[in-house]
Parts: structure tokens; C-alpha cells; sequence
């Protein structure tokens, strides 16, 4: 499978190490999209790809999926072009805050038969949650966030401090690039108005700690992942870029799990 990359930062390079240089069977990027050619030029001879600055000649480079690693403006404006002609797995989930943008792209994916997959990122128990709400019995679920205070704020701090409280709607808005796990665990669950995110800074700590409760019908559930951040941005997890390699890897699998 040939995969088009959207993206050249800390998931995205990740992605090339773990694809290219490894050669992960069956799959390979060759095609890159990016804003800057000159900036990521290097990447070309290094991961044997090909940068494109133009969507349209990107999206026709022979490519078979198209692998989103940017933000969600990426996916705003790319995405729908993108689910007309190819799958897609998308990482800045958070754009789908936009209930207009969520229905397009669904609506898209229909009329044009391609799917869009949305790994867990850096979170897990979302098999759980859609099977624990299969009869809408789910009753309440939230998601407390702690992060290394410098990667969320640019004020010096001593002690923690939470620094949202609310829905995931509007924690996504506060926080683009720290919180899209939020908007993956609404879709999965009760939605953005309903899914409650706290997100703490914390001078103390060197991971990216997410803490799920859920309860309903079904009992209770808690999930606590500890994630060691991408060194090249350590406001990513190292696991939400593995979830990408994970969902690209089960793709080509005859038996499903969960
Ligand atoms: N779902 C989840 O659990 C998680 C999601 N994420 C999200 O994943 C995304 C990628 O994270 P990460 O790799 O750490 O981020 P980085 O900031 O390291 O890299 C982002 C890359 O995307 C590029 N980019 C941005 N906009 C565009 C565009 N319109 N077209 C092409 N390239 C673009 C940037 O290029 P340039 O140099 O031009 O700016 C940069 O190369 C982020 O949105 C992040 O919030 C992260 C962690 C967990
Ligand atoms: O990587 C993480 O721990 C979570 C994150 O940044 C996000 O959800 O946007």
C-alpha cells in the first residue's frame, strides 16, 4: 500500500523511521504533502519520498490512503478533497468538534465509498465505550488530562493548576493541539457536550497522563495511560504516533479484534 503523508513533524517523522526504514510489510510512504518544500527538503533522500506542494498533484501521485500527521486546520481544508478520491486515517481529531465538517466528511465517505479511520491516539478503552453505550446506556464519562505544565502554558508555575474545566467542545477550542484524545472519546461515546475534560499543567511531571471514568448500565470503567511523550514535541504521546502504525498495520488483518 502506498500511503500519502499530510504533515512532516514529530508524528509524521516517527511515521517515515517506522515505515520506510523498517519496511513494514506491505506498507510504504511515498508521497508527502507540505506547506514548505524548502524547509523539509532534507526528508526526500532520507525516506526515499516525494514532497508535493500542490493537493491536487499529491492526491494523484499514485497514492492508495492518505495519513493526516498536521492539525485540524489541515483537516478542515484538506480532508474533504482528500475522502473524495482516497481513505484517510486522521490524527488532529479535534476537528470534528465541527458537527458541519463531521457530517460533510461522513457524507462524503458515503457517496464516494472510502473510509475514514480515527485511531485512539494517545488514549485507549474506546472498544469498551462503544460496546458498553451499544444500547445508549451509558451514563456519564470524563477525561482529567496532565500534562508537563510547559507544554501547556506559558506561565511559570510551582504547583499544579488546572487550567480547564468543561466540555470537550470547548476544551478542543482552548486546546488544539493538547486535547484532541478528547473529541475521539466523545465520538465514541456521549458527544462533546456530554464527554467532561479537566486539563491540569503540572511542574512535577515528564508524561502525558490521561485519565478515563465511564459508568452506566453496564458498571464502571477507569483507564489511566501513562504516556512518554515524542522527544521532538512533548506535547505528543509516543503512542498516538504508534496508533497510526497500529491502525495502518490491522487494516490488511481478515480477523478484527474488538
Ligand atoms: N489524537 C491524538 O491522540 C493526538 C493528536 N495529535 C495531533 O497530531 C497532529 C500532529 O502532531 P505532531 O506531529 O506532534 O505535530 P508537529 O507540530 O510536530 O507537526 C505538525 C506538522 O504538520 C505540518 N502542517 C501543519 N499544517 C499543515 C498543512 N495545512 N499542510 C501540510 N502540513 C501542515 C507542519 O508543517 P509546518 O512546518 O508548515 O508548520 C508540521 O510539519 C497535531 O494536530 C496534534 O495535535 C497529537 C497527539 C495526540
Ligand atoms: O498526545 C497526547 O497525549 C494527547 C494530545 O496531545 C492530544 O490529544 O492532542
Amino acid at each position: 500500500m502506498n500511503i500519502g503523508l499530510i504533515g512532516a513533524g514529530a508524528i509524521a517523522n516517527f511515521l517515515l523511521k517506522e515505515i520506510n526504514y523498517a519496511r513494514h510489510e506491505g506498507h510504504r510512504i511515498t508521497s508527502v504533502y507540505v506547506r514548505d518544500r524548502e524547509k523539509y527538503q532534507r526528508l526526500e533522500a532520507e525516506f526515499d519520498v516525494k514532497l508535493y506542494t500542490d493537493f491536487d498533484t499529491f492526491l494523484e501521485s499514485g497514492i492508495d490512503l492518505v495519513v493526516e500527521a498536521a492539525n485540524v486546520e489541515a483537516v478542515r481544508n484538506l480532508i474533504p478533497a482528500t475522502i473524495r478520491k482516497k481513505d484517510a486515517v486522521l490524527i488532529s481529531i479535534g476537528a470534528l468538534v465541527n458537527e458541519a465538517l463531521l457530517t460533510e466528511l461522513t457524507k462524503l465517505a458515503r457517496k464516494h465509498n472510502h473510509l475514514i479511520h480515527l485511531p485512539s491516539g494517545a488514549i485507549g478503552g474506546l472498544d469498551l465505550l462503544q460496546n458498553a453505550n451499544a444500547l445508549g446506556t451509558v451514563k456519564n464519562v470524563s477525561l482529567t488530562t496532565r500534562k508537563p505544565a510547559h507544554s501547556l502554558i506559558d506561565e511559570v508555575i510551582t504547583e499544579e493548576k488546572v487550567i480547564f474545566e468543561g466540555q470537550a467542545a470547548d476544551a478542543i477550542k482552548q486546546f488544539p493541539k493538547n486535547i484532541n484524545v478528547s473529541i475521539v472519546l466523545s465520538l465514541a461515546g456521549l458527544g462533546i457536550e456530554q464527554t467532561m475534560v479537566r486539563i491540569i499543567a503540572d511542574p512535577h511531571i515528564d508524561k502525558n497522563i490521561h485519565q478515563i471514568e465511564m459508568a452506566g448500565d453496564f458498571g464502571e470503567a477507569s483507564f489511566t495511560i501513562n504516556n512518554k511523550p515524542l522527544p521532538s514535541n512533548p506535547k505528543t504521546s509516543y503512542l498516538a504516533a504508534m496508533s497510526i502504525l497500529g491502525t495502518l498495520e490491522r487494516l490488511g488483518k481478515n480477523i478484527r479484534i474488538g
